[in-house]
């Protein structure tokens, strides 16, 4: 088959595999910090401190309205709350451990996915 159509069938299977690890995430109980964007009016700050803001329902948008050209782009954004996550809350605080443990989740179940 032509060359956009095998890269069409391969971003589907990309996208895919995107949105199985993301509804995993979702559904953890430590993913609550990460569900939706920061309140910013709650958290004032956060504006100045965080330049990319990124969050699980942003992500799940961007799948499906076909932003993502590749599985790194999608990597990229949830790699983004964890470091951002990082930046903002100290490791020992509630929303500091929650983003350790769903880093490790998300990187150990991506490595899973995509044996290296
Ligand atoms: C991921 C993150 N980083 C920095 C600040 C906030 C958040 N998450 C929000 C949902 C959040 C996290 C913790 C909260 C909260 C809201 O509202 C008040 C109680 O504690």
């Amino acid at each position: 088959p032509p060359k956009k159509e095998r890269g069409n069938k391969k971003l589907a299977k990309e996208m895919a595999m995107c949105r199985t690890v993301l509804a995993e995430l979702e559904a953890h109980d430590e993913a609550w910090p990460f569900l939706l964007p920061v309140n910013t009016k709650q958290f004032p700050t956060y504006k100045k401190i965080i330049k990319s803001p990124m969050d699980l329902s942003t992500i799940k948008k961007r799948i499906n309205e076909g932003v993502y050209k590749s599985k790194d782009e999608f990597t990229a954004d949830m790699r983004i709350i964890f470091n951002n996550c990082e930046t903002f809350n100290e490791d020992d605080s509630p929303v500091g451990k929650a983003g350790h443990s769903m880093r490790t989740l998300f990187e150990a179940r991506w490595l899973e996915l995509n044996p290296q």
